[in-house]
Order: structure tokens, then C-alpha cells, then sequence
């Protein structure tokens, strides 16, 4: 039985996501431990989430640093301390830098089908551009924004009445879904990436 993956997740917002992973772990079906919830933003209610599960959090806003520079060497720092398996970027508004990105294997989900509508916001994008189908990305994060290689994808078809947020919670359905699925099948048989493409699970003999 090996030990269970070490996770950190990052958040800047209500943190439903990261409910998705701490609810999976607590379940036992997810064979992971969240070892710390960091976010740039002290008001974010995913902090309320990660206190309520007994998870140790971490702040750290760019605004306390003179520039981008150093809130990626400190935040790289806070990453590192934890000793981290897999960092998952879960509704976490900034782009990270070079050295938080050197410190772990960074995951994250985007609301959109990469590498389509890309950014902060990939959801009013895609409604605004008039596609009928949008979905979720899980990609690894690399150093452009979301172009990192894509571990899977969802869809969701946009209705004719959709509104940003009636559309936005329904990706969230599919979205958490995947992302459980996705870290839980890592877990289980770790990953490499050849490429563009990221492998999920054992080597085939
Ligand atoms: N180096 C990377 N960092 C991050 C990535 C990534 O692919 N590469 N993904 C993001 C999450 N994300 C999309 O899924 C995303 C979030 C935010 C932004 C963005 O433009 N942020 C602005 C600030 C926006 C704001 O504060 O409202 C910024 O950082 O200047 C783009 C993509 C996680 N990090
Ligand atoms: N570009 C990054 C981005 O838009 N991320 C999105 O923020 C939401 C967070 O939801 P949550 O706060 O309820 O977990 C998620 O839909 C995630 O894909």
C-alpha cells in the first residue's frame, strides 16, 4: 500500500472544486491527502472550506510583494514547504511563475476546451463567441496560460437561454467530476508526459 499522494490545492474563490477533492479524500475513494489549501486572496471562501476539513491553509497576495517576481519566490516557498506530490490549481485567478512551477507537477481545470477561449475567462468567452458546446479542461500547467499538455476533457452543450453563470455551474457539474476522477486515477497509477500528451497510469509491460 503505498502512501497516499500529498496534495496542494489553490484556490481564489468559493472553492467548490477543492469541496470535490476534501470530500473524495475524506471518502476514501480518492487515495489522497490535502496537505494544504493556499490562495491569493484572504476573502476567498475556499479558505472556509479547507478550516472546516482541519486542512492547514496558507495566504500569500501578490499585492504584499513589490513585484510578480517575488510573490513567485514566496509563493514557491509555501508550495515547497508542504513537500507536495501534485499541486492543483482549483479556480486560482493568477498565473504562476517560473519558480513556483519549478517547485511540483502543477494540474489544473479550466472551464473551456482548450485550447479554445484560454484566460480568466474562458466561460464568457466561449458564450460570447456563440459555440453550442463548451466543456472542462484538465491540463498540466506549463508556463503560458492554460497551454500546458491536456490530461482530459468534458463537454457541455450551451442552451439558448444560458447566461455566464447558469453555463459556469453546469461546467462545475461536469468539472469536478473529472477533476476527482482524474487526481484519483493519478493516484493510483501516477503519470508521464511524452510530449504533448500526458499518460496517466502504470507503464503497459
Ligand atoms: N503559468 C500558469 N499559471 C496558471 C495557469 C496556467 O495555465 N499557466 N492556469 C491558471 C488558471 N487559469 C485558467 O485556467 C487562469 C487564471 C487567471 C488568468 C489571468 O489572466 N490572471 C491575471 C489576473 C486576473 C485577475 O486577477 O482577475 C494575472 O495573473 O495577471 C489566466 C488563466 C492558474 N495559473
Ligand atoms: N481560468 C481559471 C478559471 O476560470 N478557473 C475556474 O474557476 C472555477 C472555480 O470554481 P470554484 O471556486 O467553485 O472551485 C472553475 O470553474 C475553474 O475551472
Amino acid at each position: 500500500m503505498s502512501a497516499p499522494l500529498r496534495l496542494v490545492v489553490l484556490v481564489s474563490g468559493s472553492g467548490t472544486l477543492l469541496q470535490a477533492l476534501l470530500d473524495a479524500t475524506a471518502a476514501g475513494t480518492l487515495p489522497a491527502q490535502v496537505v494544504a489549501v493556499g490562495t491569493d486572496r484572504a476573502d476567498c471562501t475556499g479558505l472556509a472550506r479547507a478550516d472546516a476539513a482541519g486542512v492547514p491553509t496558507f495566504v500569500e497576495p501578490l499585492a504584499d510583494h513589490p513585484d510578480r517576481d517575488a510573490w513567485d519566490a514566496a509563493l514557491a516557498a509555501r508550495v515547497a514547504g508542504y513537500e507536495p506530490d501534485l499541486v492543483v490549481t482549483a479556480g486560482f485567478m493568477k498565473i504562476l511563475g517560473p519558480r513556483t512551477l519549478d517547485a511540483c507537477t502543477f494540474l489544473n481545470t479550466h472551464p473551456a476546451l482548450l485550447p479554445a477561449f484560454p484566460g480568466a475567462h474562458g466561460v464568457r468567452d466561449a458564450l460570447a463567441y456563440g459555440v453550442r458546446v463548451t466543456g472542462s479542461t484538465a491540463h498540466l500547467v506549463d508556463a503560458g496560460v492554460d497551454t500546458g499538455p491536456i490530461i482530459e476533457q468534458r463537454t457541455v452543450t450551451i442552451t439558448d437561454d444560458d447566461t455566464e453563470d447558469t453555463l459556469h455551474e453546469r461546467i462545475k457539474v461536469v468539472e469536478r467530476e473529472m477533476l476527482v476522477d482524474v487526481v484519483t486515477r493519478m493516484a493510483h497509477g501516477g503519470w508521464r508526459v511524452d510530449g504533448r500528451r500526458v499518460v496517466v497510469g502504470p507503464a503497459r509491460a
